[in-house]
């Protein structure tokens, strides 16, 4: 292990082997199960070490903000792993960069892009795209995971590009989710984890394949990147630009002092990091739904009873809608998209309560465990928006017109490295469950002889980001006037689409 000072002592963890430490120990997806049960036996801060290097599982929220918020100058970089951060990325994905000043500049202008006061013009959009979402998920529900997809790429294709997707069968639109599965798969937890041979990178191209591969994905990326902003450059010189980050990054770039290409990445990855994610929290909560019917009342009656049948739950409602808040909330608490956790890695030797971290540490904050802290969350397997709801609950806070909300959530990360997309995400989570409450039905399915067909309660995809596998569920109109009301409304949209008929 490494040297640890005399007054300090190196974290518990289970024993390795000679030269590879835990690296066989770990699952090569949904590892943060395996670090739950490690959390259980070890501590909420144990170690691993992985064919040399240091992987240190945080369990719990306090440790995880005393260190990567609290600690943020040393505690806010990112290992430069040769897949996943130099090969897909070659140093300009603000995901994957490291601490550094392409990092600092780049968020600056993402912060720009999303911040709250930003956040709130695009609310028009989110509705626009919402409304598109049920009228399609009424129609199929059996194609959700395509309605959800389209709702969350289609809402950044338009505020990052100022382009429209219609289908979601586009090619741009499929090329850019391609690449984003790819840098998913090899970023993903368990290949994070094992992507632990760096000396692959000193090989002859032809003696490693894979390089060429990565390469030539990121290669291609690029130039997708630099056209799309091609284009808006092009309508900025004709003077028929819409409003877009891309624009805006065009006007402002020398404020942020980040090249062409470099700019192309910040919107590009806002893109990237915000379309599956957000679809992914609503598959979780369509399993939610049809796993505690009980709370898809609840849920409904109190969009009822605020809003009324005559018209669609709106932003403005939002101060009155505690429960839909809640659900959202929990059911990111229940079902977190990035369960492991983004890594931080620590710049400096540090210690924390007489515990040894050294220099080049990974840290991870593995929500899965962090949402399953009894202390904070009692009964923490049981899907239960009380406890955002009920004073007799910790996680309980007033007043419910602000609490529960998303902001500085777990699930969102922590310290400098926070999810910037959480105002937007935000929105996006709170409009849809309230819209889908007001207009749909949603319902175990049923097989040929009625019964109710089962449904898995954790059978999840493997990667960074993780959403249920496809599941079956019933799902129809509450009412005949509502379907009605989400037609004509998504025809009144269309007719007023302020990028209609643009290419
Ligand atoms: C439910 C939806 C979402 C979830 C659960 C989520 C979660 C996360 C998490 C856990 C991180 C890593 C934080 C850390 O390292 O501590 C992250 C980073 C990031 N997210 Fe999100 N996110 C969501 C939506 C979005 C959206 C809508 C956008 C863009 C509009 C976005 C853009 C980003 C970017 C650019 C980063 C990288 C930040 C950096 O490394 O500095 N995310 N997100």
């Amino acid at each position: 292990g490494p040297r640890c000072p005399k007054d300090a002592k190196l974290p518990p963890g289970p024993k390795g082997k000679p030269l590879v430490g835990n690296l066989l120990d770990i699952p090569p997806y949904h590892s943060w199960l395996k670090f739950k049960e490690w959390a259980d036996q070890y501590g909420p801060l144990f170690r691993l070490n992985i064919a040399g290097r240091e992987h240190y599982i945080v369990s719990t929220e306090k440790i995880a903000n005393d260190l990567l918020r609290e600690r943020g100058t040393l505690y806010s970089s990112r290992e430069q792993l040769p897949a996943a951060a130099q090969l897909l990325g070659d140093n300009l994905r603000p995901l994957f960069l490291p601490y550094n000043d392409v990092w600092r500049k780049g968020r600056r202008l993402m912060h720009y892009l999303t911040m709250s006061s930003a956040a709130t013009s695009y609310q028009p959009t989110q509705v626009l795209e919402s409304t598109h979402l049920l009228y399609d998920l009424i129609r199929s529900p059996k194609d959700y995971e395509t309605w959800f997809e389209r709702y969350a790429s289609g809402l950044i294709f338009r505020l990052g590009f100022g382009k429209m997707v219609e289908t979601g069968e586009e090619d741009d639109v499929k090329r850019i989710l391609n690449i984003v599965h790819t840098v998913e798969r090899v970023a993903s937890p368990g290949a994070y984890l094992v992507d632990t041979f760096p000396s692959l990178m000193y090989l002859p191209k032809l003696l490693a394949p894979f390089k060429q591969e990565l390469g030539k994905l990121h290669e291609e990326e690029l130039s997708f990147f630099r056209r799309l902003q091609d284009d808006v450059r092009r309508e900025m010189r004709d003077g028929n630009a819409p409003e877009c980050w891309e624009r805006t990054f065009l006007e402002k770039k020398d404020e942020y002092g980040l090249t062409d290409d470099e700019g192309a990445y910040v919107v590009g990855t806002l893109f990237e990091a915000g379309s599956g994610t957000t679809a992914a929290a609503m598959m979780s909560f369509v399993l939610a739904m049809v796993h505690y019917p009980e709370w898809q009342r609840k849920v409904q009656e109190e969009v009822d009873s605020v809003v009324g049948g005559h018209r669609m739950p709106d932003f403005d409602d939002m101060p009155s809608l505690p429960t839909v808040r809640a659900v959202v909330k929990e059911t990111l608490r229940w079902r977190p998209v990035t369960a492991g956790g983004g890594p931080h890695q620590l710049v400096k030797d540090d210690i924390y309560n007489g515990i040894f971290l050294p220099a080049g540490t990974n840290v991870h904050a593995n929500q899965w465990a962090i949402h399953r802290d009894p202390a904070l969350y009692p009964d923490p397997e049981t899907f239960l928006p009380s406890r955002w709801l009920n004073p007799k609950y910790p996680t309980y806070r007033e007043p419910l017109t602000t609490y529960p909300n998303l902001q500085n959530f777990s699930a969102f990360g922590f310290g400098r490295r926070i999810c910037p997309g959480q105002t937007i995400a935000e929105r996006s989570l709170n409009l849809l469950v309230a819209r889908i409450a007001w207009a749909c039905q949603i319902s175990k399915a049923r097989d040929g002889e009625g019964k109710e067909v089962n449904v898995p309660w954790y059978d999840y995809t493997a990667g960074l980001n993780v959403q249920p596998k496809w599941f079956p569920f019933e799902l129809a109109a509450r009412s005949a006037e509502r379907k009605e009301m989400v037609r004509m409304a998504m025809e009144e949209g269309r007719s007023e689409d302020p990028l209609r008929g643009r290419k």
